[in-house]
This record gives C-alpha cells, structure tokens and sequence, in this order.
C-alpha cells in the first residue's frame, strides 16, 4: 500500500501523519521533497528559492522525485509506505507547464508509479490565510493565498485526471474527525 497525503501549505499534513506514526509503528513514513539523502540536498535548492528559472525549480523536485521513488517507494513495496507529498505536488505546483505535459513528465520520473491510496486536505481560503499568519512563511508560502488556492484547484485536478483512488477531506474539520476520516479510508480495502 503507497499512501499519501497531499494538500497545500499548512493544510495539516504534518498534524496528521504523526498521529498515524503512533497508529501504524510499522510503516515506512517518507516524504517529497527531501526523502533521501540527496532528496534533502535537492530539498535545500528547491526551497531556498535559488533558481530562477521555473523550470529548473521544476526539476529540482522532480529529480528528488526520481530518487525517491527509487530509493524508497521501489524499495519498500512490500510494507506500508506513508508519504507526505508526492507527484502530485508536482504537478500542482509546478504551474509554468499545462498539467497534460506534466503528467507525462512525472510518469517518466516515477516509472509510472501511482499512490494506491491519496488523501487530500482541503483548505478555505479564510482557513489558510489564517494559518499562514500564524508561521513563518518560506519562498513558496509568500507567494500568497490566490497562489496556494489555485495550486489546490490543480491537485483536485491532478487527481481527477490520474484517476487515482482518494479522498477529499475538509482540512478545517476538528484533528479527530480528520483522523477518523483517515483511518476509515485507509482501512477500506
Ligand atoms: N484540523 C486542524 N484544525 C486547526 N488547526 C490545525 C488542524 N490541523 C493542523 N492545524 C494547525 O495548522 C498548522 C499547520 O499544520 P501542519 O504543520 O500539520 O500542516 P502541513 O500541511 O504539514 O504544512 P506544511 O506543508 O506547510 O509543512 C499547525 O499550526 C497545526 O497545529
Ligand atoms: C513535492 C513538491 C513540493 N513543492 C513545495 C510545496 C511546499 O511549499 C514545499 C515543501 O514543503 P513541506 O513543508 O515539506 O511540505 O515545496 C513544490 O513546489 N513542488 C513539488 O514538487
């Protein structure tokens, strides 16, 4: 089983993947970007904000996608994986290409390897522009709430285009309702 949970900045990925660390000891937790050794050094380019062009940024995750799938995904195939983020991050951030274009690229980093199961987390706009004045924003976060909603919009079209098995879950809904949610999901097949 190849978990993961997507959403946008602040959407409570992180919240929700611990409490699943202490439901499942035996999975294999990773994430995107910076789920390996290089993955981290990748991690560092990418959201230092040093490349100028967008497609190099592209790239960066895109290469720490590659040797993630690798590394981790390959690798543990036979286990739990849960990871927080994955191609579809990719896609929908990486908004300088159309997602068609992305989608292929994407399948040639990942060796055409899909997430059994995706777990979206959805923001409101009111949502999100609350939290982000709660943290210290990095390169991407400042880019804005008009920039973050529409690159949510991209992963509910990812997903849809990927016809991927998932679910969409109202990121504002109380921790427990969100694990609950969670839980039955991934306990569903
Ligand atoms: N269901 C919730 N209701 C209210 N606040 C929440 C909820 N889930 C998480 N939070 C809070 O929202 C903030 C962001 O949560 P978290 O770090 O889990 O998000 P994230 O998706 O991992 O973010 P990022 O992608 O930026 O790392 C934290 O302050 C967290 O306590
Ligand atoms: C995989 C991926 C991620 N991003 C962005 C999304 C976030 O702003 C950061 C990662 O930070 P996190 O705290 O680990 O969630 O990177 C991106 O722009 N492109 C991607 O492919």
């Amino acid at each position: 089983m190849y978990v993961v949970i997507e959403g946008i900045d602040t959407a409570g990925k992180s919240t929700q993947l611990e409490l699943l660390k202490e439901k499942l000891p035996h999975a294999i937790f990773t994430k995107e970007p910076g789920g390996t050794s290089l993955g981290l050094k990748l991690r560092t380019m990418a959201l230092n904000g040093e490349a100028k062009s967008k497609i190099a940024e592209m790239f960066l995750f895109m290469a720490d996608r590659a040797e993630h799938i690798e590394e981790v995904i390959k690798k543990y195939k036979n286990n739990t994986i849960i990871s927080d983020r994955s191609m579809i991050s990719g896609i929908a951030y990486a908004s300088a290409l159309n997602i068609d274009q992305l989608i292929e690229l994407n399948l040639i980093a990942t060796n055409n390897t899909l997430p059994s199961h995706v777990i979206l987390l959805e923001l409101t706009p009111n949502e999100l522009k609350f939290r982000l004045s709660q943290k210290e924003n990095d390169s991407i976060e400042l880019r804005g709430i008009d920039y973050l909603i529409n690159i949510q919009n991209r992963m509910k079209e990812t997903i849809k285009r990927l016809n991927i098995n998932h679910i969409i879950i109202d990121a504002s809904l109380k921790i427990e309702e969100i694990e609950k949610e969670i839980e039955d999901f991934i306990n569903a097949e």
